[in-house]
C-alpha cells in the first residue's frame, strides 16, 4: 500500500485524524492545519504515529490540534491510537510515548479502552500560570460583570497539558462558552494558553462538563478536561475519587487512583473511515 495510512476516528464526538507515519510522511504544524480543514481529514486532535523513541514503547505519538499547535496530551486521541495498534498487534496492553510522558493502555483490544493518564499537577508553575497561586484550587479569574462574574475561581491542573475548570451551580450549557472560550483560553494568566471546563456537579459521582478546547475551540468531548474535572472536584471534596464526567458526546468514566495517585480514564472510540494520505500530503496539498 503506497500513500500514508490515516484513520477518521471520534472519541464521544471529538474528531479525532489518526495518522500512521511510520513507513513514510512527516506532518509539519502546516500540513496538520490543512488536514483539518479538508471534509475527508477533519479533525479536533491529529494523533500522529511515529516509531517508538524508547525500549519498552509501542510508539511515540504527537499531537496536534485544529489550529497546528501542539498539545502535551490528548484522552480521547490515545484511545483511537490504542485501538489502531491494538488492531494491528493484536496487544490488548500498549505502552506509548507523547511529550508528556509515558501513557500505559489496558484493553486496547475492547470496545471500552482504559489509558493510564499520568498524575496530575497542580502547582502554580507546572500548569503553567503566569504568577504564583498558592491555592490552585481556586484561582483569581473571572468573566462577566465585576459584581456578579458569570464565571469565576477555576480550579487549574495540568494532566499532560494545562486545563482550567469553572465550577458553575446552572446547567453548563447555559453558559456562552463560545464567548467566554477564547478569551479565558487565551487570557495571560495562561502564558501556553489553556483548555476551559465548566462543571456542574450533578451527584459525588456524576459531573456534566462542556469544554472550549485550547487550539480547536468548542469540542462535543474532551478525554483530559475529564480527567482535570475529575481531579480537581476531588481535590475539592466536589466529588469521590471515581466519578462519570457526562461530555455533549457522551460519559467517560475517571478513577484517580490512591494508591499511586494516576488517573485511569475509561471510554469508547468510533471509526468512521479510513485511507491513504496522497494528495493531502504534496507540497501543493500543504501549501
Ligand atoms: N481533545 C483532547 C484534548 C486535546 C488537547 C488540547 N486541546 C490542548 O491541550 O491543546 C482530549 O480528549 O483530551
Amino acid at each position: 500500500m503506497s500513500g500514508t495510512p490515516f484513520l477518521k476516528m471520534n472519541g464521544l464526538g471529538n474528531a479525532i485524524l489518526v495518522v500512521d507515519i511510520r513507513d513514510q510522511g512527516r506532518i509539519s504544524s502546516e500540513t496538520a492545519r490543512h488536514l483539518a480543514a479538508q471534509p475527508r481529514t477533519a479533525f479536533d486532535q491529529a494523533m500522529v504515529i511515529a516509531a517508538p523513541r524508547t525500549p519498552g514503547t509501542d510508539a511515540l505519538v504527537t499531537i496536534y490540534n485544529a489550529d497546528g499547535s501542539k498539545a502535551g496530551a490528548c484522552g480521547n486521541g490515545t484511545r483511537c491510537v490504542a485501538y489502531y495498534l491494538g488492531r494491528e498487534t493484536g496487544k490488548s496492553e500498549l505502552l506509548l510515548e507523547t511529550v508528556s510522558g509515558l501513557l500505559a493502555v489496558t484493553n486496547a483490544d475492547q470496545e471500552m479502552i482504559t489509558v493510564d493518564m499520568g498524575k496530575p499537577r497542580f502547582e502554580w508553575d507546572q500548569i503553567p500560570l503566569e504568577e504564583p497561586f498558592a491555592d490552585t484550587t481556586g484561582i483569581e479569574l473571572q468573566v462577566g460583570p465585576i459584581d456578579k462574574p458569570a464565571l469565576h475561581t477555576p480550579s487549574v491542573v495540568n494532566v499532560g497539558n494545562p486545563h482550567a475548570v469553572f465550577w458553575v451551580h446552572n446547567d453548563p450549557d447555559e453558559y456562552a462558552l463560545d464567548r467566554f472560550g477564547p478569551l479565558l483560553e487565551n487570557h495571560p494568566i495562561f502564558p501556553e494558553r489553556a483548555n476551559i471546563s465548566v462543571a456542574q456537579v450533578l451527584a459525588p459521582d456524576r459531573i456534566k462538563v462542556r469544554v472550549w478546547e485550547r487550539g480547536a475551540g468548542l469540542t462535543l468531548a474532551c478525554g483530559t478536561a475529564a480527567c482535570a474535572v475529575a481531579v480537581t472536584a476531588a481535590r475539592k471534596g466536589l466529588a469521590a475519587r471515581a466519578a462519570t464526567i457526562v461530555l455533549p458526546g457522551g460519559e467517560l468514566q475517571i478513577s484517580w487512583r490512591e494508591s499511586d495517585d494516576h488517573i485511569l480514564m475509561t471510554g469508547p472510540w468510533e471509526l468512521e473511515h479510513e485511507g491513504t494520505l496522497d494528495a493531502e500530503l504534496t507540497e501543493e496539498g500543504a501549501a
